[in-house]
């Protein structure tokens, strides 16, 4: 496995309080891979996700592109953000101009693209997140869900090698939802590296193919869902609940388990249930 980005031994603590939010931090993301970061409220994982673009400096430790540390001159640190982008969780703290299509083409001027490309490309990736019909409406107009993928089509626009969301799906109704996991699915099929931040252990157990846990500044658990959220006793203890049909699933007796994987959807589950006529019964439907 390689990794395009590492955080090595890295403590930092914010300017205005002694507490420090990262402590010895190590943590690898894996090329190519759908990632889930969890960790309860307070944990880190913002934090880290600064570290990332370079924002926040570590008081120790380094962090690594592919292998090479961090350089924070001007200009290395403009092509860091090109590699790597960042959705905040919150769109305000992301959207600056008036409008979808003036935010979006913001990005792309400031990267220096060549003015003749900017209209075709903003206006391709508006499309791509079914913003076309937003694009001049004013941005305080929209909901919060039009903002987010405002946001998400304003970092996508530069086609970061490595996409990091802090909770995208916060405050997102359902369908939203979907249409954002349908939009990453996309994207990284396309082969780009996404992280996810999220409190939601379903999200993660569904979507993510890479599972990171962050507990009090450090990175305590790595590996597949299944690997991850097999460890019951560890996931309660960092505050953490269990993904649904993993629970659900241990309740369907061994004998009909037996060497079946723990389905990941429930679409899945259902499957497995009509299969085994057995467990309806058991559980009374
Ligand atoms: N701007 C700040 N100034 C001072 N302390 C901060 C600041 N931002 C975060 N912290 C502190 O750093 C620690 C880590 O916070 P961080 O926001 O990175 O956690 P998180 O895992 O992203 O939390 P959440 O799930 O709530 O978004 C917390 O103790 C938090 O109080």
């Amino acid at each position: 496995m390689s990794f395009i980005l590492e955080a090595r031994d890295i403590n930092y603590s914010y300017p205005a309080t002694d507490a420090q939010a990262l402590r010895g931090l190590n943590l690898r993301i894996p090329s190519g891979k759908k990632i889930a970061l969890c960790g309860h409220n307070g944990s880190g994982k913002s934090t880290f996700f600064l570290h990332a673009i370079g924002i926040h400096r570590p008081a120790a430790g380094g962090m690594l592109w592919k292998g090479e540390p961090f350089s924070y001159r001007q200009d290395d640190l403009r092509t860091l953000r090109r590699q790597v982008g960042l959705v905040f969780q919150d769109p305000e703290q992301q959207l600056i101009l008036s409008t979808p299509y003036e935010d979006v083409s913001y990005g792309l001027r400031n990267a220096g693209v060549p003015e003749s490309d900017i209209s075709l490309r903003t206006a391709h990736i508006l499309a791509s997140m079914q913003l076309t019909s937003l694009a001049d409406k004013p941005i305080h107009h929209l909901s919060l869900g039009q903002k987010k993928r405002v946001a998400l089509a304003g970092v996508l626009v530069l086609a970061p090698e490595l996409l990091l969301l802090d909770e995208p799906t916060a405050y997102l109704d359902r369908a939203s939802e979907q249409q954002l996991l349908a939009e990453l699915d996309r994207i990284h099929a396309q082969g780009m590296t996404v992280v996810m931040a999220t409190h939601d252990m379903n999200l993660a157990y569904a979507w993510a193919d890479w599972v990171l846990v962050m507990d009090r500044g450090t990175c305590v658990m790595e590996g597949t869902p299944a690997e991850v959220f097999a460890q019951e006793e560890t996931i309660v203890s960092l505050g953490l609940e269990l993904p649904l049909l993993l629970d659900l699933w241990q309740a369907v007796p061994e004998r009909l388990r037996r060497d079946a994987a723990p389905p990941r959807t429930a679409e899945a589950f259902k499957r497995f249930l009509l299969e085994q006529r057995e467990a309806w019964e058991f559980l009374n439907i």
